[in-house]
């Protein structure tokens, strides 16, 4: 909003002031407070980003109070059922609200785990319920710094489809480093041994245990839906190896290598339109400057840097992405002359 909208006047509300002095210092925020009410009373737009089991207060608490008559109000939860029940009370008395949910995001919390460039090319998914198309343009209009593709669903749809690609892939990544801690628990090298491939599915158990603890709680029918199905498959191939199977085994594998090949490499959203390029770096201080100076000082534009694995004492891999092809072979040639490995462009 900032970069799209400087005149807008953007005031936080948190309830620990440690964030709103941070958000305030990175110039995030014009001002801040920690009495909710007081900044939706004098609010045009309320964009609610707490936990959801927050946002779902936070709406109760709305339509307790006299709100500007055509403030639009939206929120960013990641369930959505419960959330748009929620907003039936504020709805009754005229005031429009949208669902909102950017699908993107990290494990990481907090006010300086956002950046601007966070959403971009990310689906962004709107439950429009009973608002008009004036107040959805108005609020795409607002957030059109954020460079998403705009999805409308139905809060029912949505709730399914998430529980199934997010909500569902992060109990499984806590629940494998839980059951790997409990079965390495007597094993002194244990969970140090862990490898690219234990790193890659767990990133997410990282991710905050009150934001999740609240997604379960508010997506239950299908996330536990979801779970019996994953139980199922594991049953499954569990039977597969006990009867050493051969073909279903690798059925099972190879079902899952063509799905998963055919969502492409890992990018910003998914348009295809970006360029990567994996390049191996030493573990050595200095490495990453190393490589954005040399593409600054060739005016090489980056859209995104992602470290996608520095492991002690060996190469890392970095993922420079670039908005064109030939960006992207300028970027190859120039850090390959450097002595810098390119893994793979795709
Ligand atoms: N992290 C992601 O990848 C992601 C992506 C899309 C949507 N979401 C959704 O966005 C929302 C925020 O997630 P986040 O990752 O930005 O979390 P976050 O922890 O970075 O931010 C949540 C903020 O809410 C504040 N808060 C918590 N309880 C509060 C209360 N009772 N009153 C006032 N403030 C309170 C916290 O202090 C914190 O600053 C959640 O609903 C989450 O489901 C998250
Ligand atoms: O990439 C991640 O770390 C995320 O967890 C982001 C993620 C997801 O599951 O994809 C998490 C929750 C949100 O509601 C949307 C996006």
């Amino acid at each position: 909003i900032k970069q799209v909208a400087p005149a807008v006047t953007i005031v936080g509300s948190d309830r620990q002031s440690a964030t709103l002095s941070q958000a305030q210092a990175h110039q995030i925020v014009d001002e801040v407070t920690t009495d909710f009410s007081k900044a939706a009373l004098a609010a045009d737009v309320i964009i609610l980003a707490g936990p959801v089991s927050v946002i779902t207060a936070n709406l109760a608490e709305l339509a307790t109070l006299t709100l500007k008559p055509h403030v639009l109000v939206t929120d960013v939860g990641s369930t959505k059922q419960s959330v748009m029940r929620a907003a039936r009370p504020l709805q009754q008395q005229g005031i429009t609200f949208i669902g909102g949910h950017p699908l993107a995001g990290s494990h990481k919390s907090g006010v300086l785990a956002g950046r601007a460039n966070l959403f971009e090319n990310a689906y962004y998914l709107l439950v429009p319920g009973l608002a008009d198309t004036a107040a959805i343009q108005q609020l795409q209009q607002l957030l059109r710094g954020l460079h998403v593709k705009w999805l409308t669903v139905t809060a029912i749809q949505h709730d399914r489809l998430v529980s199934q690609i997010s909500h569902l892939p992060h109990v499984v990544a806590a629940a494998l480093v839980n059951q790997t801690q409990n079965t390495l628990a007597d094993s002194p090298l244990g969970l140090r041994l862990a490898a690219g491939g234990f790193k890659s599915i767990t990133r997410i158990a990282s991710a905050d245990p009150t934001m999740w603890t609240a997604i379960l709680l508010n997506n239950a029918t299908q996330i536990t839906s979801g779970l019996q199905g994953y139980i199922d498959e594991l049953t499954q191939v569990q039977a597969a190896i006990t009867a050493k199977n051969e073909p279903a085994i690798t059925r099972f594998f190879t079902q899952a290598k063509t799905t998963r090949d055919a969502l492409g490499p890992e990018r910003l959203g998914s348009l295809p339109n970006f360029y990567d390029l994996f390049l191996n770096v030493p573990d050595q201080v200095g490495a990453l400057a190393d490589v954005t100076q040399r593409l600054a000082a060739a005016r090489l534009n980056l859209v995104n840097i992602h470290i996608l694995e520095i492991r002690e004492e060996v190469d890392g891999v970095l993922q420079l992405t670039f908005d064109s092809a030939a960006t992207q072979t300028q970027a190859a040639q120039l850090l390959a002359a450097a002595n810098y490995q390119i893994v793979r462009k795709s």
